[in-house]
């Protein structure tokens, strides 16, 4: 007799998978190491930005009032009394009709209170004239205009990217404390798989599940261990799972979880004790997709199939691994886009489309990355987004509206809702 599975809606599995979630302990990195972390902490503006009045322009910093009626035909002009760069300090105090010659970033002496830009002026050695008012700071950087100090900057489980390492480093932060990266293992199983550097032979098939998720993994900046690659056989899976298990966060198969004669992921999490949080979804592919928890472990099972588990780690993996790094946006971005083909093809399940969307001057367009089925490797690597139909529905059409979820970007947004 076959097992009879229950499958459970996409977001039921999500929520399962989403409720076991338990964060990792925050550590310390120094900045440069802190690219591509999740942040643990908020990041506050220790300082003001800028931290004092300062000139965005190369120019003459004056007093707004004695520029008072300046014009074409009456222009007014000021003694330069100083001369300073970014990174110099005037101990002048600017009096009547005096200026400082200033560059960009350089603070506002005392007593000025605006900024003539260099090319407004007409000079003659150590005067210049000018052709119009100055109002009171006009041409001045304030204090304080981009940051408050004790402003909070960024949300602490805000993925660290470019300009957050720009703010942490403005704020001197030279170590940072971040979320713990999961120890993630990972494991193909198929004795029909062979390595990539290793000739076929016949019935045999290179293993491009394992280097692909090795790949989804280093895209989220978590680094895997290689488990390597175990024919069917279920005492060796059992053996090298449960040894996993003790030391990681989270044990990533793909193969060997659907009904087959040679699919013995089923009975190692029943061996092992562990609790099966769901064992097939309403989705295609990836609809054998199976994810076990034991001892605040993660086991994904991911399909062999290779768009089945590609599709299983972006949907139930990804947000739970980012989730244990306290991400607040684990989940792919979302969008809606106008299909570009017909897909009239009833939807028993909710599909999830390898597919690619581009953004255009008059909206975004989605169409299929290539050929679709379950163990369809090409549209993975064509697809830069999944279209998602739901379940119980059919006769797609070119123009129509449908969902489509971004694969690649840092971050998500929690909200997209699939039934
Ligand atoms: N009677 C049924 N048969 C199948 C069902 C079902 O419900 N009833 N489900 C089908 C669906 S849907 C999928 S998806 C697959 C899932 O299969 P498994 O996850 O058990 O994976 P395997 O049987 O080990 O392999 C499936 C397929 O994928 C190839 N494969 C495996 N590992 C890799 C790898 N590392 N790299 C590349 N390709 C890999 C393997 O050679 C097989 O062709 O089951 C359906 N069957
Ligand atoms: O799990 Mo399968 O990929 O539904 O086709
Ligand atoms: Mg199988």
């Amino acid at each position: 007799m076959v097992e009879k599975r229950t499958p459970v809606a996409v977001k039921e599995a999500i929520e399962r998978v989403m409720k076991r979630v338990k964060q990792l302990p925050p550590e310390t990195v120094s900045l440069h190491e802190a690219y591509g972390r999740i942040l643990a902490e908020p990041v506050l503006a220790t300082h003001a930005v800028p931290p004092f009045d300062r000139s965005p322009y190369d120019g003459f910093a004056v007093r707004s009032k004695d520029t008072e009626g300046a014009s074409g035909e009456s222009r007014i002009s000021f003694q330069v009394v100083d001369h300073i760069g970014a990174g110099a300090v005037s101990s002048r105090t600017i009096g009547a009709f005096e200026a400082v010659r200033i560059m960009t970033g350089a603070p506002i002496p005392a007593g000025a209170d605006a900024v003539v830009m260099l090319e407004q002026t007409v000079q003659n050695g150590n005067t210049f004239t000018i052709r119009k008012p100055f109002e009171p700071l006009e041409n001045v950087s304030l204090k304080g205009e981009d940051a408050k100090k004790g402003e909070t900057i960024v949300e602490a489980g805000t993925f660290i990217q470019p300009g957050v390492i720009a703010v942490l480093a403005t704020f001197g932060y030279a170590e940072v404390r971040v979320a713990r990266r999961p120890v993630v293992g990972l494991l193909a199983t198929g004795t029909e798989l062979v390595d990539v550097s290793e000739p076929l032979a016949p019935g045999k098939i290179r293993n491009s599940n394992g280097p692909m998720i090795a790949a989804q993994l280093a895209r989220m900046g978590i680094a895997c261990r290689l488990l390597g690659s175990l024919p069917d056989d279920e005492d060796a899976c059992f053996e090298l799972v449960q040894k996993a298990v003790e030391e990681c966060d989270a044990v990533m198969t793909t193969g060997g979880v659907s009904v087959g004669d040679f699919d013995f992921l089923p009975a190692v999490y029943a061996r092992l004790g562990a609790e099966v949080l769901f064992n097939k979804v309403q989705m295609r592919p990836g609809s054998v997709t199976t994810v076990a928890h034991l001892n605040n472990t993660f086991l994904f099972g991911l399909s062999g199939n290779p768009s089945a588990c590609f599709v299983g780690f972006e949907l139930f993996a990804r947000p739970a691994l980012f989730s244990m790094m306290g991400s607040g946006k684990p989940y792919l971005p979302y969008e809606k886009a106008l299909l570009a083909v017909d897909l009239t093809k009833p939807n028993p399940f909710n599909r999830f489309i390898r597919a690619v969307y581009t953004s255009t001057p008059s909206g975004a367009r989605v169409a299929p990355a290539g050929f679709n089925k379950s163990n369809s490797v090409t549209s993975i690597a064509r697809g830069n987004a999944f279209i998602v139909l739901p379940g119980g529905t059919r006769g797609f059409q070119k123009g129509d509206e449908v969902d489509v979820l971004l694969i690649g970007a840092e971050e998500g947004v929690p909200a997209w809702v699939l039934n």
